[in-house]
């Protein structure tokens, strides 16, 4: 699949700074952005009031909307040549589900998560951002969004020992079912690729390696 357009997805917990460098590599790239739905899934919130009462609809709310945008750039821009960066990759489904779904939930969530993105487009490289837990929770203060604000550390903590866990070189490949992309691994708690110029261009320098090493993709 996918058909010729390169396909970047960037990843990493809660305020590790996927859309802030998503937007980046849109503006130097000219690719088209995708970003995830935040403030549209009407759980969210009270899933952060009450995270095991809400965990199932608020994953099953993400796996959907993300399955469907997945085909919309399968269709409108992929297949048609055209790059595109996305500030997720759908694998985080998997891992915040791990953590928020009780056991018997996850394993019917997984079979479930595993029959629709089988089909779906893939990402030929993916951005890892990796930040410690105090920069982390620093960030998620500093944005301020209302549904955060009593965001527990622990949770944090958690889902960045995950993320570790789902990017383990070791791990990436059954993680990815198989299929392997170009892992870019960035420690951004000590990057400003926000406002310091080398910081943008040193992860630039590094995408646009991992590009040309695909052959042929646009
Ligand atoms: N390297 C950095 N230096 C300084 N600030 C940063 C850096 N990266 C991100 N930030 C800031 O941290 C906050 C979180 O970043 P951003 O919204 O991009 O994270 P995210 O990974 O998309 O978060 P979420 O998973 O919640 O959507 C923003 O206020 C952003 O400006
Ligand atoms: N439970 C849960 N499952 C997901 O798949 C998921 N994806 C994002 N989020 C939360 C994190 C930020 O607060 C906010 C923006 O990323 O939405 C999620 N929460």
């Amino acid at each position: 699949m996918n058909n010729g357009g390169v396909f970047i997805a960037i990843e990493g917990a809660i305020g590790a700074g996927k859309t802030t460098l998503a937007t980046i590599l849109n503006q130097h790239f000219n690719y088209t952005l995708l970003r995830e739905i935040v403030e549209e899934n009407p759980y969210l919130t009270k899933f952060y009031t009450d995270i095991k009462e809400y965990a199932l609809q608020t994953e099953a709310f993400f796996l959907f909307n993300r399955v469907k945008q997945l085909e919309d750039i399968q269709k409108n821009e992929l297949s048609k040549s055209q790059g595109v960066v996305s500030d997720y990759h759908i694998i985080k489904n998997l891992i915040f589900a791990g953590i928020t779904l009780d056991k018997m939930q996850f394993h019917k969530y997984k079979q479930m998560y595993n029959i629709f993105v089988n089909d779906l487009p893939q990402p030929d490289i993916i951005i890892y951002l990796n930040s410690d837990t105090n920069t982390l929770m620093k960030r998620i203060a500093m944005r301020d969004r209302s549904f955060e604000r009593q965001m527990d550390r622990n949770y944090i903590h958690e889902l960045s020992n995950e993320y570790k866990y789902y990017f383990n070189p070791l791990s990436i490949k059954h993680n990815f079912m198989g299929k392997e992309p170009i892992v870019i691994e960035i420690d951004n708690s000590k990057l400003d690729f926000l406002n310091n110029e080398d910081d943008r261009s040193f992860i630039i320098n590094k995408v646009e390696d991992a590009i040309s090493t695909l052959g042929g993709k646009s």
